[in-house]
């Protein structure tokens, strides 16, 4: 594919190597937690023999290992949104938002609502979510899937974000950009191939610049942004963030840690305070780093320290995650 082909050997031979084993990717879902709980949707599964596996950083996430996609479209807990079929990777960001309840959380383009919803069932509805989406059907689908999923307080907005208004303010945003996609290819997929660009690249980053800025804008101090994408190119990832970061000069990478910190980690800096150290570290996803349903970190020299680019799999599609925190004003 042609947007891979200046990625260096040992990149593309992995990113190349997930695209092949994306073709037996098995569907994942999360158990809508407004809806039903994880254990009744495995009850319902087991009484339809149907195979599954827990996901061990995510107590709502399931593997299903021997139904396709339309198999569970004919399900009553599909029909009734007791569950939503949604990628592992997608389900990162909103888990390193570590939304809370009673903040004011901006998803800025938020269409078809998998991570809006998955922020909603995250803060049992308590949070004061806008969605924001451009596309008119796309807001349409937003919508409905918000309301299927009893995703409640959340204001849709049919807007561009890139033109919000900077009357506005939010304590955390996540930004699920638009993106060239390379990290969903799967080998073969000629239409998709044929849609991945120089010129997509030039205009998702073009875009991507400008909701970054704005985002950056309407976060308060002390607040956290999420910023994601379903591509493997540092144009798209870290390229932007660094940038971003160079615009906005009170904005810093909070890391992502995949592990709980050892014992030995949390005690190599005796010298700072403990508040301090825990400041930095406010992503841990424990036992996302190790195990089989291990999330496979694409790493690279270049790679801006404390985001993650995740590998193509059989298991994970390409994503890529950020999180960015403005200052506290002193
Ligand atoms: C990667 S998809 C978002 C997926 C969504 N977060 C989810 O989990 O279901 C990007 C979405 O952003 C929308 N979009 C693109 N540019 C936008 C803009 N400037 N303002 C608002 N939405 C935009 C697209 O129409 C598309 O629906």
């Amino acid at each position: 594919m042609q947007l891979i082909e200046h990625l260096d050997q040992q990149t593309r031979t992995i990113v190349e190597t997930g695209y092949r084993e994306a073709l037996e990717r098995p569907v994942t879902l999360r158990a809508n937690a407004l809806k039903a709980t994880v254990d009744d949707v495995c009850r319902d599964l087991d009484a339809r023999d149907i195979v599954y596996e827990r996901v061990p950083w995510y107590d709502d996430a399931l593997v299903v290992c021997d139904a396709r996609e339309r198999d569970l479209w004919e399900l009553d807990i599909y029909r009734k949104g007791h569950i939503y079929l949604q990628s592992l990777s997608s389900m990162l960001p909103p888990l390193l938002l570590e939304p809370r309840a009673g903040a004011d959380i901006l998803d800025m383009c938020a269409a078809p609502g998998g991570k809006t919803a998955q922020i909603a069932a995250l803060t049992g509805n308590a949070a004061h979510l806008t969605a924001c989406e451009m596309s008119a059907p796309r807001a349409e689908k937003l919508a409905y899937n918000l309301d299927k999923l009893d995703a409640a307080n959340v204001n849709v907005m049919r807007t561009d974000a890139r033109r919000l208004d900077e009357f506005f303010s939010f304590d955390q945003i996540l930004l699920d950009a638009p993106c060239t996609g390379t990290g969903t290819y799967r080998a073969g997929d000629e239409r998709a191939e044929k849609r991945m660009t120089p010129q997509l690249l030039a205009k998702v980053t073009k875009s991507q610049r400008a909701l970054l800025d704005r985002a950056l804008t309407v976060l308060k101090p002390g607040g956290t942004l999420v910023y994601s994408t379903c591509s493997v190119l540092a144009e798209e990832n870290d390229d932007q963030v660094r940038a971003a970061l160079k615009r906005h000069r009170d904005c810093e990478v909070a890391p992502i840690l995949l592990d709980a910190p050892t014992e030995m980690e949390a005690d190599d800096q005796p010298e700072r305070p403990r508040a301090a150290k825990d400041e930095v570290r406010p992503a841990i996803l424990a036992n996302a780093g190790s195990g089989p349903l291990r999330c496979p970190a694409l790493e690279r020299e270049c790679a801006l320290a404390g985001t993650l680019t995740v590998a193509p799999t059989r298991l994970f599609e390409g994503f890529y995650v950020a999180v960015i925190r403005k200052k506290a004003r002193t």
